[in-house]
C-alpha cells in the first residue's frame, strides 16, 4: 500500500465511522422529510368555501328558505358572496310570505326577493366572474342558472335539493346540462367537524339522544 492509499483508507473509515454514529437519527430525518417538507394533502376546499355559503346564508332574513352563494375563481380566490334579500331599500316593507300561505303570487314574496346567486354576482369584487366555480346551498333555480350561464360562471357546487322534483329544477338542470355546466352535490361535511372540535350544543344533544 502507498501512503497516498493509506491516507484515504484512513479518511475511508473515518467518514464511515461518523456516518454510523449518526445512524440512529436516520428514522428522524425520514419523519422529518415526511412530515414537515411536503404539503398537507387533506386541506379543505369544497367544504371550506360552502361552510362560507352557508354561513352567508345565515343573513337571509327568509323565514322558511334561507341560502347562501360564495362564487371563487379559479386562484381559489372568493370573488363574490351573498344570500337570499329583498332588493335594496326594499326591507322591511315588502313581505316574506310564501306561496303555501295561500296567498297570491304577488302578494307572496317570490316576484320581489333576490336570490342569493344573484347578490352574489351582484356583488363581485372584480371585473367578472367567467371560469369561477359557485358554492350555493341550494340547487339554483332556473332564473338563477340563466344568470350563472350568462356571467360565465363554469361550475355549480351546491348543498340541497329539496326542491328536485319541481318544474323550475327541471328547467335549471336542462339549462345547466344545454350549456354544460356541470352541478354536483357536496353532501359530506365530517371533515370539516372533527370530533375534537364540535360544539358544546352538538354534544349536549347528543348526550341526551343517549340518555333517551
Ligand atoms: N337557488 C335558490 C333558490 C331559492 N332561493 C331563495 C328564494 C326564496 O327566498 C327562498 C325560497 O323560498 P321557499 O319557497 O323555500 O319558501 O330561497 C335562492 O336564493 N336561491
Amino acid at each position: 500500500m502507498r501512503w497516498e492509499q493509506g491516507i484515504f483508507l484512513t479518511h475511508l473509515i473515518n467518514q464511515t465511522y461518523r456516518v454510523t454514529k449518526c445512524l440512529h437519527l436516520l428514522p428522524f430525518c425520514v419523519f422529518l422529510c415526511n412530515n414537515t417538507t411536503r404539503d398537507r394533502e387533506d386541506y379543505l376546499e369544497k367544504e371550506y368555501f360552502m361552510t362560507l355559503a352557508k354561513v352567508a346564508a345565515q343573513r337571509s332574513k327568509d323565514p322558511n328558505t334561507q341560502v347562501g352563494a360564495c362564487i371563487v375563481n379559479q386562484e381559489k380566490k372568493i370573488v363574490g358572496i351573498g344570500y337570499n334579500s329583498m332588493p335594496n331599500g326594499c326591507d322591511g316593507q315588502l313581505t316574506w310570505t310564501g306561496s303555501e300561505d295561500g296567498f297570491d303570487w304577488p302578494d307572496t314574496k317570490y316576484p320581489y326577493v333576490c336570490h342569493a346567486e344573484l347578490n352574489a354576482i351582484m356583488n363581485k369584487n372584480s371585473a367578472d366572474v367567467k371560469g369561477c366555480t359557485i358554492y350555493v346551498t341550494l340547487l339554483p333555480c332556473n332564473e338563477c342558472a340563466k344568470l350563472t350561464i350568462q356571467a360565465g360562471i363554469s361550475k355549480v357546487i351546491y348543498l340541497s335539493d329539496k326542491y328536485n322534483d319541481t318544474a323550475v329544477m327541471a328547467a335549471s338542470r336542462r339549462l345547466l346540462d344545454t350549456a354544460h355546466i356541470p352541478y354536483e352535490l357536496k353532501l359530506n361535511f365530517d371533515s370539516i367537524n372533527p370530533s375534537g372540535m364540535r360544539n358544546n350544543a352538538a354534544a349536549e344533544r347528543d348526550e341526551e339522544a343517549e340518555e333517551d
